[in-house]
């Protein structure tokens, strides 16, 4: 695992927007694993400086999001769907046919994720994933629990992502119970794992993750088993470090 420690937000999102516009640029036809959340939208927008500057090709690139909540059709204005486009997809030129997110509305019960599993598992191993961290450990939407999920399936959110999440929303109560999150195996089977971390309210996590053991109850320090990942934090979230 490296850790790459920089100075601020700002600093951090430039550094994780070179990776990946080194790797669509050293493969155009790249699959890359899309994340949501507040850490990832600076990285988004230098991205869509670069496209804008005429230095990336969005054109060719495929993508898989990691998580959606169930319940929220892509139109909401919460969904994940919907967060992508805002920041990133509807900016540059890619063919929206090879953005993919988890469908959270149009699946038979009990079978949430196993098309978005199957379509994975047919396009092609993920280049490089982009991950934030849950201010619990998770990483997609997999929570803490008693063993690591293996494949893209549903989730019951924990009170605690709620009410991380509910600022996004109007009142705690809006905010869905659920979610169809990649599994932790579908994370790690990527080639290259990017885990972007900021604000001290994430230092004492990103402690656990990175230095402390490998349980399912702090689900990103599975990420200490993958061959391949770079952490980009600010300073403030490497306090422990
Ligand atoms: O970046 P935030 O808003 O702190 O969220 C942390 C993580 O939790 C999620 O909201 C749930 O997957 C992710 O989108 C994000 O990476």
């Amino acid at each position: 695992m490296e850790v790459i420690v920089k100075k601020n937000y700002e600093e951090m999102s430039k550094a994780a927007a070179t990776l990946f516009a080194a790797e669509i640029m050293e493969n155009p036809k790249t699959i890359l694993g899309m994340a949501t959340g507040s850490t990832p939208v600076g990285l988004y927008k230098e991205l869509v400086k670069m496209y804008e500057a005429g230095d990336l090709d969005f054109s060719q690139v495929t993508t898989f999001n990691l998580d959606e909540y169930i319940g929220l059709a892509p139109e909401h204005d919460q969904s994940y769907h919907y967060f992508m486009n805002d920041n990133l997809f509807n900016h540059v030129n890619i063919n929206k046919e090879n953005v993919h997110v988890p469908d959270g509305v149009g699946f038979e019960a009990g079978e949430a994720g196993k098309a978005y599993e199957e379509l994975m598992a047919k396009t092609g191993q993920v280049e490089i994933q982009l991950l934030g961290l849950g201010c619990n450990g998770h990483i997609g939407f997999n929570e803490p629990a008693d063993e690591f999920t293996k494949v893209t399936g549903e989730i019951d959110l924990t009170d605690s992502t709620i009410e991380a999440n509910k600022r996004f929303f109007e009142k705690k109560e809006d905010v869905p119970r659920k979610a169809v999150s990649m599994g932790i195996g579908t994370i790690m089977r990527a080639k290259k794992i990017v885990l972007l971390v900021n604000g001290e309210n994430k230092a004492e996590i990103l402690k656990e993750v990175v230095n402390g053991p490998v349980t399912p109850k702090v689900p990103g320090s599975i990420l200490q088993f993958h061959p391949h990942v770079t952490v980009i934090c600010d300073e403030e979230a490497a306090k422990y470090l």
